[in-house]
């Protein structure tokens, strides 16, 4: 099981998160949800090892992982696009997909469509699907997802979503993203960050009580 707590992350002073605690397990997808600047991106990016907070307490099956890039045991979806513009998408498949996965990877049409394209070719949407598709497929436990749902129309991220679930039959998943419809489908399990605290959401209801949505 992967677990975050006592994460305190400031930016010049000001405090972004400070009582953070979540876990993820294989066979679990958890959702992020949280307002603009509450400091997803940033959590992601800690539990990755590519940001360090003020502290922060991250471990794998009780083993202290301070960089969960390191032997490839997280993958993360950043949120802009990670693709240099002039490598060709199959290249790319090459160097990331496990190779125990590939044919399950390579089946999918939109690789198929544009494995000989360079990624500088797709459009937002197609790079986004793709990007997100090559993180699913890594060899990596732990998925880290951050907004893999902009730019994709509503018919391709029923698709994405049913990716992320079958991925998730093998990994733990931590997915955000500003469509919360898709993200309260796809999840398990939510989680709300909210004043830098995460709380663990029981009924879609909360999310209003805690002034994330409207209730309109
Ligand atoms: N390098 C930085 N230096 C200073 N402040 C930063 C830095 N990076 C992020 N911030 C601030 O930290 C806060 C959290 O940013 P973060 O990108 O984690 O939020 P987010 O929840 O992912 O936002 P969004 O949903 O809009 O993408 C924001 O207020 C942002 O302005």
């Amino acid at each position: 099981m992967l677990k975050v707590d006592s994460v305190q992350l400031a930016y010049h002073g000001r405090k972004i998160l400070q009582d953070v605690y979540l876990d993820c397990k294989p066979g679990e997808v958890t959702g992020l949800l949280g307002r603009n600047g509450c400091g997803k991106s940033s959590l992601l990016k800690i539990i990755f090892g590519t940001l360090t907070p003020d502290f922060k307490h991250i471990s794998i099956d009780d083993q202290v992982t301070p960089k969960g890039y390191i032997q490839s045991k997280i993958a993360y979806l950043p949120q802009h696009n990670y693709l240099p513009r002039y490598i060709m998408i199959q290249q790319a498949a090459q160097m990331l997909v496990d190779p125990k996965a590939w044919n399950e990877f390579a089946a999918h049409k939109i690789y198929q469509q544009y494995s000989r394209k360079l990624s500088r070719e797709l459009s937002g949407g197609e790079l986004r699907k793709l990007e997100t598709l090559l993180i699913l497929y890594s060899k990596a436990d732990y998925i880290l997802l951050d907004e893999p749902f902009t730019h994709i129309s509503p018919v391709q991220a029923e698709e994405i979503k049913q990716i992320i679930r079958s991925r998730a039959a093998y990994k733990g998943i931590i997915v955000t993203d500003h469509q919360y419809y898709n993200i309260l489908e796809v999840s398990h399990k939510i989680i709300l960050l909210d004043n830098g605290c995460t709380k663990l959401i029981k009924h879609p209801d909360e999310l209003i009580t805690y002034g994330y949505l409207s209730g309109k």
